[in-house]
């Protein structure tokens, strides 16, 4: 469970309020969109449970504990349990596509043969097994955000956060990611993703949150909310 305490964030520099007095929860195994208009604070959300950056007041909480007060040694770690899909995919581009997904493992030490294991089985989830030596230039936008998606879930991150997955892929391309996240999302992986995507979102038909000047203006299940 993720919960957002009267979270403000206030900009230091400009002193622009992101965020403004959000109260939220997000359940264990929820697929959740936060949408709203450039400006409207998403990226800042998700800079929060990135840990990038700390509110200005209010707490966090993911399963009980306040994560405002975790220490900064600590927050490799608390990273270690999330996994991140990027709009334009942040792939190495010397490596493979088995070398990608692998070196989210080998960097959390796992052993060469738990890596060979899991890396393939991921490969399969996203039906990449048979790209699994290319590199990514060889790679359509939608393969290689596959790529993306099998990085982010290979070490069983608690939740995943997406940001515009789909910001730079045609609509069936964006679907076929959209069934890929679903059937992650089936097996109890909580995902938030922030998109201006109304058709995905309109597909899906999942819990949408809609944020317009650093606040919640909508929070429900069905399709893109109407804009004024
Ligand atoms: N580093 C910063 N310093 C000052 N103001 C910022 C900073 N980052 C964002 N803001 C401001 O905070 C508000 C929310 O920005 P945020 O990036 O969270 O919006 P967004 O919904 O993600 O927009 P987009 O869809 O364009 O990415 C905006 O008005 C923005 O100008």
């Amino acid at each position: 469970m993720i919960e957002l305490k009267d979270v403000s964030v206030t900009y230091d520099k400009t002193k622009h309020l992101a965020l403004s007095d959000v109260n939220l929860e997000i359940g264990t195994g929820e697929f959740v969109f936060v949408v709203g208009k450039s400006g409207a604070g998403k990226s800042t959300f998700i800079k929060l449970l990135l840990k990038e950056l700390e509110p200005s007041l209010g707490q966090i909480k993911i399963d009980s504990r306040n994560i405002t007060q975790m220490k900064k040694r600590d927050i490799p770690y608390y990273r270690r349990k999330l996994g991140i899909v990027f709009q334009d995919f942040r792939l190495l581009s010397e490596k493979t596509v088995y070398g990608n997904v692998a070196f989210a493992m080998e960097i959390v030490e796992k052993s060469p043969s738990e890596i060979k294991d899991r890396v393939n089985e991921v490969l399969e989830l996203v039906g990449l097994s048979h790209r699994a030596d290319y590199f990514p230039d060889q790679l359509s936008g939608g393969e290689q955000q596959r790529v993306g998606i099998a990085r982010a879930i290979v070490n069983k991150p608690d939740f995943i956060i997406c940001d515009e997955p789909t910001g730079n892929l045609d609509p069936n391309t964006s679907k076929d990611i959209m069934n890929i996240l679903e059937n992650i999302n089936n097996q109890d992986t909580t995902i938030i993703m922030a998109t201006h995507d109304k058709e995905i979102v309109n597909y899906m038909q999942k819990r949408v949150i809609a944020l317009s000047g650093g606040k919640i203006i909508k929070d429900g299940r069905g399709g893109y909310p109407n804009e004024d």
